[in-house]
């Protein structure tokens, strides 16, 4: 599914009315329609609602959801506010038929707000500004924005809270945008929707179908979409009856040090589970028995250090590298990890402990091997980038060094965002928050790397990987439940996420 920036959407909007064709008060007419159920669908006729509209077509949008939800027998007050005394003639049309129903107490504001009264029974309806935003909130509408903020009604946002740009807020004033509990948006996600610090604003957002030319959005050009089950079931290639281990690759997993043997194992596991032929780890010889019991499966080849990885291995009989799980950090080991990536011909997974001692030597991030994905969460990245002020800015950031280095990220985090070196951004809907706890992100490292030996593409590899682990999470969340899940069972529910995808 695409997302596009407010400038697309109105040329979408413009496409659709051309092309479908349909008058554009009709879209508007479609788009309140379907607001109008999602709301009462929700809430009954005995709550009191407060509209509040602005100048343009989203308070269009607003004036018609007052009408239909006035004629379904809701109680309502209607606030349209029109300082410039300019109405987009869609508002204005929508403001004409409202304005003559008995049953709707209709208030258009100039210049003085007495704000009305508003209960914890009250459900506020959001229409002041949509996608047509331009600048941060300010003066008399901040002050209607803060009351809303202030008061103990529910409140729903159409189509995006009021005073939120679509994507980027790191300049703009938090205390004047909306904070709804719910956002009903039309047909497409906003990008903004998908940063955790826009939440608190956003609410609960869903999805509302306007019938926007289907043609339109196929033509329209984003670098941001969200990824969908079908595009990750058409990737999976099927196995062949006569299909043995040599076709599905031979994946080096190097991994753990003394006392983090358990990320290696969780790596090698999660890799096993999501159909490598063959999986060799090279580990610290401390931690050889360990391997060699829990996960009878891999091959082991011992480093000839007793704690860390400090000898760099041959790779050329590898299809993919993992490496950086439970890794540490010390000089012999970095040392080796330098030599390795820079020798190393296969395409390489690199995590955790990997990345952070690529922050301290950037220069190798240039030479990586090609086909490479790095997948580090939001404070590794920013030791590769610097620090950010946002999920919109890390977010560039990471376009930046995809590019730089010519590799692939998964920047890890609710909505993950695949990142291919051309600027394009996948994000991932699968996951929750159970998976937030240790050792998920050494899962993620198996299931890639397995993927990547199998021959997968590099930016197939991480689109599928990144789905298969949330939704083995998702999984996992439904037998276990977000508090009590641990790592281990997004491990056990990888062949059900599999399955789910695959048959
Ligand atoms: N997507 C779809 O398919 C469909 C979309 N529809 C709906 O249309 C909505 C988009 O409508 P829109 O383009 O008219 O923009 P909207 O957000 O109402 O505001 C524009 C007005 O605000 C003003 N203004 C801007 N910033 C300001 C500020 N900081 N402070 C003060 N004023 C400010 C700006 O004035 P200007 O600055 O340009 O003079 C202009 O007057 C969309 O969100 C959805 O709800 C549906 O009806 C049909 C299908
Ligand atoms: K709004």
């Amino acid at each position: 599914m695409k997302i596009f920036p407010s400038s697309s959407i109105k040329k979408l909007d413009a496409y659709t009315i051309e092309n479908e064709p349909i008058a554009s008060i009709d879209l508007m007419e479609r788009a309140a329609t379907a607001l109008t159920k999602a709301i009462t669908d929700r809430w009954n006729t005995e709550t009191p609602v407060t509209i509040f509209a602005g100048p343009g077509n989203n308070g269009g949008d607003a004036l018609a959801v007052a009408r239909m939800m006035a004629e379904k027998g809701y109680k309502l007050e209607v606030y349209l506010f029109n300082p410039k005394g300019e109405l987009s003639p869609d508002c204005q049309t929508n403001k004409e038929l409202v304005e003559m129903m008995e049953e709707v107490a209709f208030h258009e504001i100039s210049t003085q707000f007495v704000p009305p009264v508003l209960t914890p029974d009250h459900l506020v309806i959001d229409g002041l500004f949509g996608s047509g935003l331009n600048k941060p909130l300010s003066g008399g509408f901040a002050a209607v924005v803060k009351y809303i903020n202030s008061s103990p009604a529910m409140v729903v946002a159409i189509d995006i809270p009021s005073g939120l740009m679509g994507e980027e807020n790191t300049f703009n004033v938090k205390t004047n945008i909306i904070r709804a509990d719910v956002t009903f948006s039309l047909q497409l996600p906003k990008l903004a929707f998908l940063f955790a610090e826009n939440t608190e604003f956003v609410g609960e957002w869903e999805l509302l179908d306007i019938q926007l030319s289907e043609d339109g959005i196929e033509e329209t050009e984003t670098n941001y979409e969200m990824l969908e089950i079908e595009e990750i079931r058409s990737l999976i290639k099927p196995r062949k009856q006569f299909a043995h281990k040599g076709n599905f690759g031979h994946a080096l997993l190097i991994a753990g040090s003394k006392g983090m043997a358990g990320a290696s194992v969780l790596a090698a596991r999660a890799c096993l589970r999501s159909g490598v032929g063959l999986l060799t780890v090279h580990a610290p010889m401390c931690n050889n028995d360990i391997l060699q019991t829990s996960i009878p499966e891999a091959i082991v080849e011992t480093d000839a250090n007793e704690t860390c990885f400090a000898v760099p291995t041959d790779t050329d009989d590898y299809q993919a590298v993992g490496i950086g799980p439970g890794l540490g950090r010390n000089e012999e080991t970095e040392a080796a990890l330098l030599e390795q990536l820079e020798h190393c011909q296969a395409p390489v997974v690199v995590d955790a402990d990997a990345l952070n001692i690529l922050a301290n030597h950037r220069h190798a991030l240039t030479h990586l091997p090609k086909g490479s994905i790095l997948t580090p969460h939001p404070k590794e990245l920013e030791r590769l980038t610097g620090k950010c002020q946002d999920s919109y800015e890390r977010l560039m950031k990471a376009c930046e060094l995809a590019h730089a280095a010519h590799v692939h990220i998964v920047l890890k985090g609710a909505y993950s965002a695949i990142i291919t070196p051309e600027g394009k951004c996948f994000f991932n809907p699968t996951g929750n928050p159970g998976m937030a706890t240790g050792g998920s992100g050494d899962v993620l490292t198996g299931v890639i790397l397995a993927l990547l030996a199998q021959g997968y593409p590099t930016e197939e590899a991480a689109k599928i990987g990144t789905y298969i682990h949330g939704l083995a999470g998702d999984v996992a969340q439904k037998k276990q439940g977000m508090i009590g899940m641990i790592a281990s069972d997004i491990i056990t529910c990888l062949p059900t996420a599999w399955r789910l995808v695959s048959e």
